[in-house]
Parts: structure tokens; sequence; C-alpha cells
């Protein structure tokens, strides 16, 4: 039986930290335009396991001083431009070492607020795409730096409602469709600034519920494949809005484990396709939400994406439906 599956948690643990020292050279180099967010997403998979220490925390913060730029946002890796994307992934880093101290918080905020236009909404960096990711990434930043009075909030709460569509989902953009990914950073936003009341729960809730198919796994969009990371941008969604119960857990749970590599270790997106440290983390994050190895897994906290005690440390209690 697939739940019998045993979830290989020390060889999971082996191939985050060997995922930059023997991965093929070249699919390595050419991840280092994320390198950033990829190390946000080894470094909290390691704290849900218990396995901080297997990374060199001096290491660390150097790697997070050398990418601070002069204008204060974050870059993934030297040589490239700061965006938004990666100076959360650095600040969500900086939070779970506990070391806010050793990067220019002043300069950051600085970096964040410059990005908000006109009408509420962000541009990611200085080349001006516009998304609601951003919006997330803005709002979530700005919170662990305790700024959120520093940005025109009323302004950008109304840009996000305006990309909430007829189906009770969000889009990138105002009239673009509902995607799994985008709703859980529009819900994410309304969470931290506390106006989760402005969601239609239940038409949200039924949307993101048929999500699952009868693999147990869900997908994105209708009509599209179940992948494993949308294991959580669709469970952290309704948790957030208090209808995780709409959701098969176990065959959840049966499906995300059936995606784990036997041989190298690691999630892939699919069972059988290239495990990466992306679907890795997605693949624990979700577990830890239905909380189906909780002796194994520590509790991750739907909003941030971050262990919970690491949220509960830095004072933040982020509204919950
Ligand atoms: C391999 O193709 C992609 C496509 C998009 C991206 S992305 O950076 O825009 N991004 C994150 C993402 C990362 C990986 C990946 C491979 C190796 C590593 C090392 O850490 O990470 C793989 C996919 C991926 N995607 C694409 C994707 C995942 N599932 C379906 N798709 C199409 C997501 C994408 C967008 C993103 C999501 C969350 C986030 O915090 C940042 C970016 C990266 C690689
Ligand atoms: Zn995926």
């Amino acid at each position: 039986m697939e739940s019998d599956k045993k979830l290989l948690i020390d060889k999971h643990i082996e191939f985050i930290v060997n995922y930059g020292k023997t991965h093929d050279q070249y699919e390595y180099e050419v991840s280092d335009y994320l390198r950033m967010s990829g190390l946000y997403w080894s470094v909290t998979f390691l704290d849900l396991v218990n396995s901080l220490e297997k990374f060199n925390k001096d290491d660390i913060v150097a790697y997070l001083k050398r990418n601070q730029h002069s204008s204060g946002g974050f870059s993934p890796c030297d040589g490239h431009d700061p965006h938004l994307l990666y100076s959360l992934s650095a600040v969500q880093i900086a939070i779970i070492y506990d070391v806010l101290h050793e990067i220019d918080c002043e300069k950051l905020i600085d970096y964040i607020v410059g990005l908000q236009k006109e009408d509420g909404s962000f541009a990611g960096d200085c080349w001006g795409e516009i998304d609601t990711r951003f919006s997330f990434c803005a709002v979530a930043t700005l919170s662990f730096l305790n700024a959120l009075n520093r940005i025109d909030q009323e302004k950008a709460i109304s840009f996000v409602l305006s990309c909430m569509n007829y189906d009770g989902g969000f889009g990138c953009l105002p009239g673009t469709e509902s995607h799994a990914g985008q709703i859980y950073c529009c819900v994410g936003f309304l969470s931290i600034l506390n106006r989760l009341h402005m969601v239609n729960v239940d038409l949200l809730g039924w949307w993101l519920s048929e999500r699952q198919l009868p693999s147990g796994g869900l997908n994105g969009r209708p009509e599209k494949l179940q992948d494993v990371c949308y294991s959580w941008w669709v469970i952290a969604s309704l948790k957030m809005i208090g209808k995780l119960e709409w959701i098969n857990t176990e065959k959840l749970k049966e499906y995300i484990v059936s995606c784990q590599d036997e041989e190298t270790g690691g999630f892939s997106d699919r069972p059988g396709n290239m495990p990466d440290p992306f679907h890795t983390l997605f693949a624990f994050t979700g577990l830890s939400l239905i909380k189906a190895y909780p002796d194994m897994i520590k509790d991750v906290n739907p909003v941030f994406c971050m262990p919970q005690y690491v949220i509960d440390r830095a004072g933040l209690k982020p509204q919950l439906l």
C-alpha cells in the first residue's frame, strides 16, 4: 500500500546538504539566478527536520552580507541585480538563524518602499514587472523588519483585491486567471494585513478543494496535472481561511510520499521526475501542515512558510480564520 511507504528523512537531508556540492555542475550553475531562494528552501527544510547545524552559520551570514546591494535589496548571487523575491528569501534565512542584526535593515526598508507604485502595487525590481507575488514579498519582508507602517497599506490592499476573480481566487494582475500560487500570495498578504475577512471563504475554499485529483495530489489550476509543490500553495491557503478539512489529507500524504526519490533522496513534482530543493521543501511543508509525521517534522507557519517556533520567536501573529 502506498500509504505504508517510508519517509526516507536521512536520504532527503543528504540530498539537500550535497545539492550544491556533488550536484551536476551544469544544473547547479544555471540555477545561480535563484541561489538565494535555493538557500532559503534548503535552510527551511533542514530546520523543519531539526538539522540546521548541517550548514555553516558563518558562511550563510557572509553570503547574505555579500549579496546585499547598495540599494538595500538582495541579489540571488554575485553579478545579479537585487529583487524583492531574493530580499524576502534573505530575510527569511536571517530570521531563521536569528542574525537580522547582520544586515542593513534600514536600507532594505527604503528599497522596498521605493518599489510601491501609485496604484498600491509593487514592482519586483527596478525593471518594473508588477505581480501580486511581489505584494506578498513586500509585506512579508516588512513584517520581519517591523516596518509595515512605511508603505501605503490601504492602496496595497485595494490593488490586491482588484486581482480577486469571480471564482473567489486571485491572479497576478487584475483580470488574470486564478492560480494556486497567486492565491497563496494574496491570501498570505491579506492575512499579514489582517484583512482575511475580505476573502469569499466558501467560494475560494471550494475552488481550492477542487484542486485535489484521484491520485490524492493537487494541481494549481483546473485541467492541469498534480504537482507536489501545489500541496503547499493549496493547503496553506486552505489553512489560512480555515477550510483545511475540505481536502482528503490521507490521500494527499500518499501522493506526496510517492514523489520522494528513493535512490538520490529529494522530492520531484511528480513520481519518477528529477528531484530538486524547491519540491523537497514544499513536500515537507505540505506534510507538516497536515501533521503527517508530527514526531519527525516541526510545525510550519502557513503564511510565512517557515518553522512555527521561528515565527513565535519573532513575535509575529498573522491572522488565521
Ligand atoms: C526548472 O524550471 C524552472 C522554472 C521556474 C523557476 S523559478 O525560479 O521561477 N520558480 C522556482 C522553481 C525552482 C525550481 C528549482 C530547481 C532547482 C532548484 C534549486 O533550488 O529550484 C524548480 C521549479 C521552480 N518553479 C517552476 C515550477 C515548479 N512547479 C511547477 N513549476 C512550473 C517555480 C518557480 C516560481 C516560484 C515559486 C515560488 C517561489 O518562492 C519562487 C519562484 C525555476 C526553474
Ligand atoms: Zn512544482
